[in-house]
């Protein structure tokens, strides 16, 4: 039986964790459940599978939601509640679900504890690299990844030599308006920025699909995990989302990984691995696909990848204010008060405002994030 608890319960990931722990009801048990505003579906999933402790956003909910769930739950909120989620159960795997760099605190918690970390929650690395890897090292924890194309080059490089590596390559579909110019970007609205072509994710993760953003996020996000430099990680547009990333070594060959585009998959390896359970996923017909595609990646028509690797490459604050500046300016073309452009132009102004600190620690970091978010706010 593995021990896990889920941080973002309601969202995409949690939701598609607990589909995988219903598959396979004798291998795992849900020791803890946290989540934000959703207290409808929140409800039922602690009555369903009944876990120790328990968190929703704020204390206003928690009062709400208190006469609706099953004796003997503990019910927590908000950050230290996310925290409590996270560290103070028996869980041996915490599923870092949430979305943003809130869930930094609870993954650091969780590492602390010694707990094997599922990372869907790219922010986290991102925001604080070197802190979460740091810690994750002195502690003997793995980070096991749940981004489906970190999952892939993590399959990739099973049982071979870091050494052996030349680079890395992760695949990126072009979002919600890959096919449009930079021109035809003016006019675009939510609704469009919404509907991303492959997967069915949260909003917050699909409107930096169309941007660009999250596959910047994410060529940060592979330098922690497989501490491999920014000129090793490459990029490549690739529409299909059926090649989730490879690996080409240095004999030439290249390893990659390929799958129907499914979270449940790279989901359900964290949570077992090194061992593969059965899945219920539908399985891929490369005959059925017939043909897939590939371009260079266009940095002009796509800026964020090029700002992610400069910030990358400081390193520092640097990544922090790049995401937490894109965090808040997503959240503002979410509730319609600016242009979908403006998300870049925000990110960079942030950007070309901040002077990074290298050797940041926790406090540097979060004050760092704290003033990205303020000035993504005012401008
Ligand atoms: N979805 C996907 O396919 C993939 C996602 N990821 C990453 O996984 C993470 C989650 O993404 P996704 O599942 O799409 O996001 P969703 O928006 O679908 O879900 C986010 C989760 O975080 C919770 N949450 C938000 N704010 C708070 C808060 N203040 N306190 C407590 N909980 C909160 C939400 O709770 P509630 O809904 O109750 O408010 C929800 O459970 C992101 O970092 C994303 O980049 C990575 C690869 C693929
Ligand atoms: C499913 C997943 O891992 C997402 O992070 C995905 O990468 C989004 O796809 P694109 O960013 O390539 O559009
Ligand atoms: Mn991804």
């Amino acid at each position: 039986m593995r021990k896990i608890a889920v941080i973002g319960s309601t969202g995409s990931i949690g939701t598609q964790t607990l589909d995988v722990v219903r598959q396979h009801p004798d291998q795992f048990v849900v020791e803890g459940l946290a989540a934000g505003s959703n207290i409808d579906l929140f409800v039922q999933q602690v009555n369903a599978f009944r876990p120790k402790k328990a968190s929703i956003g704020n204390k206003q909910l928690a009062e709400q939601v208190a006469p609706l769930l099953p004796p003997g739950v503990e019910l927590y909120y908000g950050e230290e509640g996310l925290i409590e989620v996270a560290a103070g159960t028996e869980a041996d795997f915490v599923l870092s679900a949430i979305v943003g760099s809130r869930g930094l605190p609870p993954t650091l918690a969780a590492i602390a504890e010694g707990k094997t970390i599922g990372l869907a929650n790219k922010e986290t690395l991102v925001t604080a690299g070197h802190i979460v890897t740091e810690l994750a090292k002195q502690k003997g924890v793995a980070l096991l990844p749940v981004d489906s194309e970190h999952s892939a080059i993590f399959q990739c490089l099973n049982g071979e030599s870091r050494d052996d590596v030349e680079q890395i390559t992760l695949t990126a579909s072009g979002g919600s308006f890959r096919h449009l110019s930079r021109e035809q970007l003016g006019n675009v609205t939510l609704e469009d920025a919404l509907k991303h072509p492959n997967w069915s994710m949260g909003a917050k993760l699909t409107i930096d699909s169309a941007t660009m953003v999250n596959k910047g996020l994410e060529v940060i996000e592979a330098h922690w995990l497989f501490g491999l430099p920014y000129d090793k990680i490459n990029v490549l547009l690739h529409p299909e989302s059926i090649i989730h990333s490879f690996v080409e070594y240095r004999d030439g060959s290249v390893i990659a990984q390929l799958g129907t585009p499914d979270m449940r998959i790279p989901i359900q390896y964290a949570m077992t691995y090194p061992a593969r359970f059965s899945s219920a996923s539908k399985r891929l017909s490369l005959a059925e696909v017939g043909k897939l595609h590939f371009q260079e990646m266009d940095y002009e028509r796509f800026p964020c990848l090029r700002l992610a690797y400069e910030c990358g490459k400081i390193g520092g604050t640097a990544t922090t204010v790049f995401n937490a500046a894109n965090e808040a300016a997503v959240a503002r073309f979410m509730k319609r008060e600016i242009s979908f452009l403006r998300i870049e132009t925000i990110i960079e102004t942030v950007l070309s405002r901040h002077i990074p600190q290298k050797q940041a620690d926790l406090e540097t970091i979060q004050a760092a994030d704290r003033w990205a978010r303020e000035m993504a706010a005012s401008l």
